[in-house]
């Protein structure tokens, strides 16, 4: 079940509210979540008391990204534990309930598996759900941790692939706190170069149809003061060939074993765009978006998303007519193609930053010689 509470945020920067909290109130712990389809116009706060409310504002967009999602569905998993739910049943449904970002499943098996291990060696439920939290917990603040490398070892790379600085920076979707346990992936590192003075523009994609360049990246860049400023996604191409994008910096939603990479729709596009204008594409994400078990891009379930969300127009406090909740923007019953992601192939991918370092060339040993150094993921 979810409860919607109203806060009112307006004095409140988002990182004061964080895009996900657990909290134990006399009724029972619950999980808090900044109800993302409602920015920037108002901050509400979703309270899960259930796993099948969570799979529900996962599948809304409410909770999205993929680092947070993976910390979302561990959470989720401890929710039925602690509540006593069948916590197979939630797992699966958790791990379920979006295909393509890959730190979902990683999230909730992390804490299934710590379920379980405690579960066989206590026989004790109540010490398995505080072993699913911990696991939660555990991840959560390893996220936070990871972000902050990640910034680091992306501005390093942007000062050593672009000596003059002052630095123009073109992104997609959202990749910031909003994603993240701490300031995000490839957000965190324009952040980073914004702090040290070196970011001289933050050029920020809206991300048709479901604007999370508009409303999200920029209430983020707003938030913090960095230059910004918002365009339409078909305006990227004259933004390249006008020279005024030094790189490009996305997150990723999985990375296959070959270094092919899925995101937000409309990325690909810009590593074309990118490569011709011979201006680097970097992907930043932490270790755990990259699947060993996905060979390569073609494997890599993309998830399509309903037709409404391209014929229709929703936003935040505009009065709802269509089909979808949405003001209709194409005659009634046209068809939509609307893929969530695609996939880039890892030779138009500069460098895949994490937070054990960047591979550049993005090959397949590369990556999985950087990711055996991580206790987290081993490709074997
Ligand atoms: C860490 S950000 C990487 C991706 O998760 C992000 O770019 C993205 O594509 C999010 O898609 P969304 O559909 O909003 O969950």
């Amino acid at each position: 079940m979810a409860d919607q509470d109203a806060r009112s945020g307006e004095d409140k920067r988002p990182t004061e509210i964080p895009a996900l909290r657990w909290e134990e109130p006399p009724e029972g712990p619950v999980l808090v979540l900044l109800d993302q389809t409602r920015l920037p116009a108002e901050e509400v706060e979703l309270v899960c008391t259930d796993a099948s409310a969570l799979v529900e504002a996962i599948r809304s967009l409410a909770v999205r990204g993929a680092p947070l999602l993976g910390i979302a569905g561990a959470y989720g998993v401890a929710l039925a534990a602690v509540r006593g739910f069948e916590v197979e049943e939630a797992a699966a449904a958790l791990a379920g309930a979006r295909p393509t970002a890959v730190n979902l499943t990683v999230g909730v098996r992390r804490a299934q598996a710590a379920h379980q291990e405690a579960l066989a060696r206590t026989g004790d439920t109540r010490q398995a759900a505080a072993a699913a939290l911990a696991a939660a917990r555990a991840l959560h603040r390893e996220d936070a941790e990871a972000s902050a490398r990640m910034a680091a070892h992306g501005l390093a790379l942007l000062d050593e692939l672009l000596p003059a600085g002052g630095h123009r920076v073109l992104t997609h979707c959202n990749s910031g706190s909003l994603v993240s346990g701490g300031e995000g992936t490839a957000f965190a590192v324009a952040l980073a170069a914004h702090r040290s003075g070196r970011l001289r523009r933050l050029w920020v994609d809206e991300t048709r149809p479901l604007l999370q360049g508009a409303r999200l990246t920029a209430y983020e860049a707003a938030r913090n003061d960095m230059a910004y400023t918002l365009l339409t996604d078909n305006a990227a191409g004259s933004l390249f060939a006008a020279g005024e994008v030094d790189a490009v910096l996305v997150g990723a939603d999985r990375i296959a074993a070959d270094g092919s990479v899925a995101n937000k729709v409309g990325s690909y596009p810009l590593a074309v765009l990118a490569r011709y204008h011979h201006v680097p594409f970097i992907v930043v994400a932490p270790v755990t978006t990259v699947d060993p078990d996905t060979p390569d891009g073609a494997s890599i379930e993309v998830e399509q998303r309903p037709g409404y969300e391209v014929t229709e127009v929703t936003a935040p406090q505009v009065p709802v007519t269509g089909a979808g909740g949405g003001i209709p923007v194409a005659p009634l019953g046209t068809q939509a193609y609307n893929p969530a992601f695609d996939v880039t192939p890892p030779e138009l991918v500069t460098a895949i930053v994490t937070e054990e370092g960047a591979v550049s060339p993005v090959t397949a040993a590369a990556l999985a010689e950087l990711c055996a150094r991580s206790r987290q993921v081993t490709i074997s």
